[in-house]
């Protein structure tokens, strides 16, 4: 890994990694198995070695969003199958199938593409039927009908799965879950009049294999609970599985200073200390993905929650202190210290968005450090 001289970094507990694996795998019925999805660097938690944990730990297959992010499993020797959501343009197949990197698809026009090519090896395919969620996949009978004409007697080209996703699965009202579940076994009905080969079949995310684990087919797609999120508040609620969180986010003070009354901190002097207050400088800003929008939230700081004060620089912070604290003291933007804790939850909530897009949005100059027992 590359030498780090700045003191911000992300602390990614591997061990949380493979419990809550264990913890899904426990709720399954036996043929139902577990693909880690680790699309985006895994979630920003490091793609390489959360994707050896999780199969460490009893995934048995790995999915992506894109075909670059395959071939760099691959080439850190990474064995397991791999299945790629997106959609792989007609010319790189090549690579998908000498690198047994199994690429989705859900057009007629690609599959006649892919056949006009000459293929080394066999490349593994599965469809994806859009029952529902509105981005890519066949819709209709008679779509799957076609394209299934397409793949009869064609050499080297093997549809070994086919899988849908479902839009709504983590909401409190399963009315649209359910929708798209009829319109998923309508589809099957039809594909096993016209299909006689056995296929991985797959439909559910982490909140429909936490909420439903007995009707997941063949794989469940592990992502957000893999990382020791909850999908929704919902899903939080019904606590049905223990998820630990693997991501931390750490920093420390290299500059404390005490202002007084009246005096200003960062652009703007937005913020005007009303008395004698202490700041502490940490050395992390919107360059790291700690947007400017984060201003307010609070930081841990011997084990107390600390106010970020002033506008976010792009890479340092300031926080107002409840006191002095050496230059080199911890500080914890997201994780424990003591009986305290900033949840990524909480930060999400600060953004009125997701808690899936704050490991995401923490920026690669931020270094990952894996840690297991
Ligand atoms: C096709 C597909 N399957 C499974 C998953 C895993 O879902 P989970 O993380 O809820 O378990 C995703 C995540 N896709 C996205 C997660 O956030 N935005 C997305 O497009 C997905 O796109």
């Amino acid at each position: 890994a590359d030498a780090i001289y700045r003191d911000t970094w992300a602390d990614i507990n591997l061990d949380a990694i493979a419990y809550n694996v264990e913890q899904i795998k426990q709720k399954l019925p036996q043929h139902s198995n577990v693909m880690a999805v680790v699309k985006a660097d895994a979630y920003g938690h490091g793609g390489v070695e959360v994707a050896r944990k999780a199969l460490e730990a009893g995934a048995s297959m790995l999915a992506v969003a894109l075909l670059e992010e395959a071939l760099l499993l691959r080439n850190a020797n990474i064995k397991a199958p791999i299945l790629v959501f997106g959609r792989v343009s007609p010319k790189d197949t090549p690579i998908a199938a000498e690198q047994d990197i199994t690429l989705t698809f859900f057009q007629k026009d690609w599959i006649r593409e892919v056949k006009d090519l000459t293929l080394t090896h066999p490349l593994k395919l599965h469809m994806k039927w859009d029952t529902g969620m509105g981005r890519v996949g066949i819709r209709t009978a008679d779509e799957l009908k076609e394209i299934v004409d397409e793949l009869y007697g064609v050499q080297r080209i093997s549809l070994t799965g086919i899988y849908t996703h479902f839009a709504t699965a983590d909401e409190p009202d399963l009315s649209y879950f359910e929708v798209q579940k009829t319109r998923f076994e309508q589809l099957l009905h039809v594909f096993n009049t016209i299909w006689k080969e056995s296929v991985i079949i797959h439909v559910g995310n982490s909140a429909a294999s936490i909420r439903f684990p007995e009707n997941m087919y063949h794989y469940i797609r592990f992502g957000i609970a893999m990382y020791g999120l909850y999908p929704s508040e919902i899903v939080k609620r019904e606590r049905e599985i223990d998820l630990k969180p693997a991501f931390s986010l750490n920093s420390q003070l290299i500059h404390v200073k005490k202002i007084a009354s009246g005096e200003s901190v960062s652009y703007g002097a937005t913020h005007v200390a009303s008395k004698d207050e202490w700041i502490g400088t940490i050395p992390i800003g919107y360059a790291d993905g700690w947007i400017r929008k984060l201003q307010g939230i609070d930081v841990l700081i011997d084990g107390k929650r600390m106010p970020v004060v002033g506008r976010i620089c792009m890479d340092q912070t300031m926080i107002k202190m409840d006191g002095e604290y050496p230059i080199g003291t911890k500080v914890t933007l997201i994780g424990k210290q003591e009986n305290e804790e900033i949840e990524i939850d909480e930060i999400a909530a600060h953004l009125e968005t997701i808690n899936y897009e704050i490991p995401c949005m923490i920026t690669n100059r931020v270094p990952r450090l894996h840690k297991e027992k």
